[in-house]
């Protein structure tokens, strides 16, 4: 177990006695205000999840805090639950409906969405809660526990839920649900070939945003006694909503002052006698500033700017990933092709891919056996980079099979193809920034990644060490990184999508040498789309050239560079080669090779 952080446990201690010396120190009216805060405070940190951490503008916290406090108004009148169990099943209650809420969200995104959970807040208004909350006509309240019944004592039953809620929060973030989260936020196609479910992380979302927005709304009972819908109203929502997003609520400190902001503005204005309508407008002009300058929100810019000030640190939960290097240097395999084993690792048949009018991909046939460097060459459009979504399940083939192993992958989403072992990179990088190196390496390996072997893989392209931040390294080294990432799980299959593209010389050597040890390295083989022909050429066993999305070669890299129409095919149909006079050049391969 690690031992505490003695700075992190004085500032605890400071903290609990500063609140417990508000809460009995201050005025009632003061008190109740600082329990709103809080209450707010939990809130916000319902549209950090959802907003802050998976991306999703979803417009109906209060909708979610008003399901859980009408729970508690209902099981108020028609039980005798004591008051915690009452506000759980409140909390519970706006789970299925957040999930409910989450479904468009798989199809819809951005202002869509925003506009559809807007929506749904104010229908719930109009349905529900216009209609008054259950037991506040007859003005029953809803009692307070013994131990929670003062002000103060309520305020710090406030505080605890908030500070577990947060607590819980910050565990979930080091674990595979919160990277899981911001994965789907940066690149939904990257999640999937990660093999995580975008559905599920994305509902897993809506259902923990609910939950911990449903808590609130229970909380307000014990707060207020007996409840009025107009604090669930859409205009509420928006109010809560900017103000988290001004403030950066997928932070703790940012859902705090959030919670603060969204309490003590408005009853400033009241105090000054001005409408508290402009409170919204104020957050919504806050939120826009923030947003020009990142999705973090101000928290997000105050922790980055305290990180530059105290120069490079160890992020959280890297130090699962600090680990010696591996020992033993790369041993790059033969390519001698009379020690490749035949057995198939993938085989495309009879492939062919439309898009509307252009036929994408024509009656393609390719096998990569096991242990080998398959490279796919071809001029731009020839169809390589259809064929690895074919192949990693992001684009359905209008015939043909794909088969790995021996398991036919048809209808097989890309999810579960990263599952069974096919992994694949991107043209554009797609990693979170935020993560350290290590961390993106254990993401990627869904648990299969140990210590030793995430540094045998940062070893083998040369990456730098496991706790540095991914937003720290340059773009060539991004890519070695993402290179290495995709071998995290063990897959048998990796298909590589221009890897090199970008790279410096010394760089692209470097992912030569990883790339050829792979299938002795790490028992895996590769499919390699590029269009540096000289990488193909060291670090292939075989080699396949497309065009117009058929094969016009097959064979060795050396066979197939040489190949006069994969020359033309380059050069354009109208070139020539010196045999039959059809290449200027004779082949790419002594343009490139030689
Ligand atoms: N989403 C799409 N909609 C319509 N046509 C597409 C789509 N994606 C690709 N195409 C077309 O399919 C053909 C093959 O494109 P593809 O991107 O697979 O080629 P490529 O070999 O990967 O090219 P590059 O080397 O430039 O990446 C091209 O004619 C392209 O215009």
């Amino acid at each position: 177990m690690k031992r505490a952080d003695p700075k992190v446990l004085i500032a605890g201690a400071v903290l609990v006695l500063a609140v417990t010396g508000a809460a009995f120190g201050l005025s009632s009216y003061w008190i109740f205000l600082a329990t709103s805060a809080v209450l707010n405070a939990l809130i916000a940190l319902s549209v950090g999840v959802v907003y802050g951490r998976a991306g999703m503008v979803a417009l109906c916290p209060l909708a979610f805090a008003g399901i859980g406090a009408w729970t508690v108004g209902w099981l108020n009148v028609h039980s005798e639950l004591p008051f915690l169990v009452m506000v759980l099943l409140g909390a519970l209650a706006a789970v299925p409906v957040g999930v409910a809420i989450g479904l468009p969200a798989l199809r819809v995104r951005g202002v869509n969405l925003a506009v559809a959970t807007l929506a749904f807040g104010g229908a719930l208004a109009v349905v529900v809660f216009d209609k008054g909350f259950p037991g506040a006509a007859e003005r029953r309240q809803v009692g307070r526990p013994s131990f929670a019944a003062s002000e103060p004592g309520y305020f710090l039953l406030a505080v605890a839920v908030l500070t577990a809620v947060g607590v819980a929060l910050a565990v979930v973030s080091r674990r595979s649900a919160g990277a899981r989260w911001t994965a789907v936020r940066d690149s939904e196609r990257a999640t999937a070939a990660l093999g995580y479910s975008v559905t599920s992380t994305k509902l897993l979302a809506f259902a923990v945003s609910a939950f911990i927005a449903g808590l609130g709304g229970a909380l307000l009972t014990g707060q207020l006694g007996v409840l009025s819908g107009i604090g669930f109203q859409p205009m509420a929502s928006m109010a809560v909503f900017t103000a988290a997003v001004a403030f950066g609520s997928a932070y703790f400190e940012g859902a705090l002052l959030a919670g603060i902001a969204a309490t003590f503005i408005p009853e400033a204005l009241r105090q000054l006698g001005l409408p508290q309508d402009i409170a919204p407008g104020l957050f919504a002009l806050a939120a826009l500033q923030a947003l020009a300058g990142g999705s973090d929100g101000i928290a997000g810019r105050l922790r980055a700017a305290i990180g530059a000030r105290r120069g490079p640190r160890q992020a959280p939960g890297s130090e699962d990933t600090d680990v010696p290097p591996a020992a033993g240097p790369i041993r790059p395999r033969s390519a001698d092709p009379g020690t490749v084993p035949s057995e198939p690792a993938l085989r495309v048949v009879g492939v062919n891919v439309q898009y509307g009018a252009v036929k994408a991909i024509q009656d393609l046939d390719l096998t990569i056996a096991q242990g080998t460097v398959h490279g796919l060459i071809g001029p731009n459009g020839a169809g390589k980079s259809t064929l690895i979504d074919v192949l990693s399940g992001f684009v359905s083939p209008v015939a043909g099979q794909v088969i790995l192993g021996d398991v036919p992958l048809d209808g097989v989403p890309a999810h579960r193809r990263a599952r069974h072992g096919l992994r694949r990179s991107f043209q554009q990088g797609r990693v979170n920034p935020e993560l350290t190196i290590g961390q993106y390496l254990m993401l990627s390996g869904r648990g299969r990644a140990d210590r030793r072997h995430v540094a045998d893989l940062l070893d083998a392209f040369g990456c730098p060490p496991a706790v540095t931040k991914v937003a720290s390294i340059d773009v060539g080294t991004r890519r070695l990184v993402e290179v290495a990432a995709t071998l995290a799980s063990r897959p048998s299959v990796v298909l590589l999508d221009e890897p090199a593209a970008g790279l410096s010389a010394q760089e692209s050597a470097r992912l030569g040498i990883g790339i050829t040890a792979i299938p002795e390295r790490f028992g895996c083989a590769v499919l390699l789309v590029e269009h540096d022909i000289e990488l193909v050429a060291t670090c292939c066993d075989e080699a396949t050239a497309l065009d117009f999305g058929q094969v016009i070669a097959h064979g060795t890299p050396a066979e197939v560079l040489a190949d006069p129409a994969v020359a033309r095919a380059y050069l354009g149909t109208g070139a020539e080669t010196p045999s039959g006079g059809s290449s200027p050049v004779g082949g790419l391969d002594q343009a490139v090779i030689s």
